[in-house]
């Protein structure tokens, strides 16, 4: 009874969820996290979170705030390294090989990983070199291969046509959606494998949302994409697979469909029904 009338809350998901299928077909796993624990100082942010998140999929994390989210997100691509007081135990496995293996390249694993943030943040610079960023630093010069290069990553972030003829205006002159997709296309112009979103449209305009959630659903035809997002509805339209997490803990993973539908935890259920967070 009571869960019969926890589906009635604020948002429905039935319908927010209409449309997709209701499992999402098998794929390889990309990213495979295990016993991950992760200190800030003496404090345990993360606690033994095992997940795998799958090739060329979109997979969300929801939570309540301060459950971790950004943190388990900013482990794969070893961006909390950046962190003084930071501690982590366990392993992520990217393509098999352990991200956290003395041996690794940061640089190029963060060239395997990319990421946005929820403020677009382009460089005071024109637009073709915001995109051309990534391979000015590889030492790419070659102007044919960084026109080409521009050209393919605005086409992939769905704004060359709205941005072809202001290639040499300054990116701050953009609007905030446009600034966002222009990350996206400066993350993308180095060919990551995966690409994790931190709350990338949580300071867009609704248009601008729906553009980049349109977005997200393209590039999953090439990319692993991780995606924190405060937005329930938002993780139930973009996302493929959902993890649910609280205080530091993975609570519980599936399909999208299968985790708002029809939670296995009743943790997972409170949250997904507004009883907290
Ligand atoms: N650099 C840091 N130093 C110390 N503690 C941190 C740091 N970053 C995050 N924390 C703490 O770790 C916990 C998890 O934070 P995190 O930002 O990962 O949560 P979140 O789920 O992404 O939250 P939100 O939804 O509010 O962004 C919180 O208690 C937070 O205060």
């Amino acid at each position: 009874m009571a869960a019969q009338e926890s589906r009635t809350h604020a948002i429905d998901m039935n319908s927010v969820l209409r449309g997709q299928s209701k499992k999402a077909p098998p794929t390889e796993v990309c990213v495979r996290v295990e016993d991950l624990n992760l200190f800030y100082g003496q404090k345990q942010a993360l606690h033994n979170v095992t997940m795998d998140m799958p090739k060329k999929r979109v997979t969300a994390y929801i939570g309540p705030s301060g459950c971790g989210k950004s943190t388990l997100l900013r482990c794969i691509n070893r961006m909390n390294d950046l962190v003084d007081s930071v501690r982590i135990e366990g392993k992520i496995l990217i393509d098999n090989e352990n991200i956290y293996d003395k041996s690794v390249n940061v640089a190029a694993l963060r060239r395997q990983v990319g990421m946005v943030f929820q403020k677009p943040n382009p460089f005071p610079k024109s637009i073709f070199e915001n995109v051309a960023y990534g391979l000015r630093i590889q030492g790419v010069n070659d102007k044919r291969i960084l026109e080409e290069t521009v050209e393919n990553a605005l086409r992939g972030a769905a704004l060359w046509d709205e941005m072809k003829d202001r290639l040499n205006d300054n990116a701050l002159g953009m609007s905030g959606g446009q600034q966002q997709r222009l990350v996206i296309a400066r993350a993308i112009a180095i060919e990551p494998e995966v690409l994790l979103l931190d709350e990338p449209a949580s300071a867009l305009d609704p248009i601008s949302t729906l553009k980049i959630e349109e977005l997200i659903n393209e590039l999953k035809e090439k990319y692993t994409i991780v995606i924190v997002t405060h937005n329930m509805q938002q993780a139930a339209r973009v996302s493929d697979y959902t993890a649910f997490m609280y205080m530091g803990e993975l609570i519980e993973m599936g399909t999208t469909s299968e985790l708002f539908t029809n939670p296995r935890k009743k943790q997972t259920e409170d949250y997904i029904t507004g009883r907290y967070g």
